[in-house]
């Protein structure tokens, strides 16, 4: 069993209390997972929770899904590579040229950059939303076209749902990252989530990570929650 496989799974530490999250954190190591750190942790306790757990040794993706004009988000994640991130994202709807423009600008961090990923559509979204949006593409379409977009752009890889990953590895290859939310075990609850799938058919269709929020960090035991997640993934 290899630790990469364990560390295909990137727990969404989303509290509004630093304490409570850094208490989980001290029973992870680095070596059984990483952590994602999205607008409600940035937000109340800014860059310099992100700083703790890079100096903690975990890998860490911020997920803050830039979508602004390219000059903003080129210096937005070259600020994020500042703080030794792994990982940043931005929203493939902002388009080419501040996609292009961002991944630029982490050039000078050489092999220090970190990943740079773009939002597809929304594990959140289904086709009816899409639709109120004035997008009559499916689901599927739509992070396909998005995430060819991205490869152009010279992205390394997409969040978008495990449903999709197996049209998106057969179509942009296998080194084009996947990282998808909407990870539910059997037996959890969907919650707002609508793309979903377990940690298990997840790894089979593709996905090369899998964020993992709720399911984990509201169990009663979440640590014995990520053991399961692990063990169910090195089965697969
Ligand atoms: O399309 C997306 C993009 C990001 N997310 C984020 O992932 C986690 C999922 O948490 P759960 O509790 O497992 O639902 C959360 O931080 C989202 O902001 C996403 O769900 N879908």
């Amino acid at each position: 069993m290899s630790t990469q496989d364990f560390k295909k799974v990137l727990i969404a530490l989303d509290y509004n209390n630093e304490d409570t999250a850094l208490s989980f954190v001290s029973q992870l190591s680095p070596d059984e997972c990483r952590l994602k750190v999205g607008k409600e942790m940035f937000t109340y306790f800014g860059p310099q929770f992100v700083k703790k757990l890079v100096d903690m040794d975990f890998d860490v993706f911020l997920d803050l899904k830039f979508h602004d004009i390219p000059n903003t988000v080129a210096k937005a994640v070259a600020a994020a590579a500042e703080l030794g991130v792994w990982m940043v994202n931005v929203h493939a709807s902002g388009g080419h040229e501040m996609m292009s423009k961002a991944k630029e600008a982490l050039t000078v961090y050489g092999d220090k950059a970190p990943l740079l990923i773009a939002v597809t559509v929304l594990t959140s979204m289904d086709q009816g939303q899409l639709l109120k949006l004035g997008i009559e593409k499916t689901p599927q379409e739509q992070v396909l076209y998005l995430a060819k977009l991205a490869k152009e752009s010279g992205l390394d890889g997409v969040v978008c749902s495990a449903q999709e990953a197996e049209l998106l590895k057969r179509e942009l290859g296998e080194e084009f990252k996947l990282i998808t939310p909407g990870i539910r075990p059997a037996g959890t609850d969907a919650g707002d989530q609508k793309r979903i799938m377990t940690p298990q058919k997840a790894v089979q269709a593709g996905s090369d990570y899998l964020v993992i929020g709720r399911p984990i960090t509201q169990a009663k035991d979440p640590a014995a929650a990520l053991k399961a997640v692990n063990d169910s993934i090195v089965a697969s």
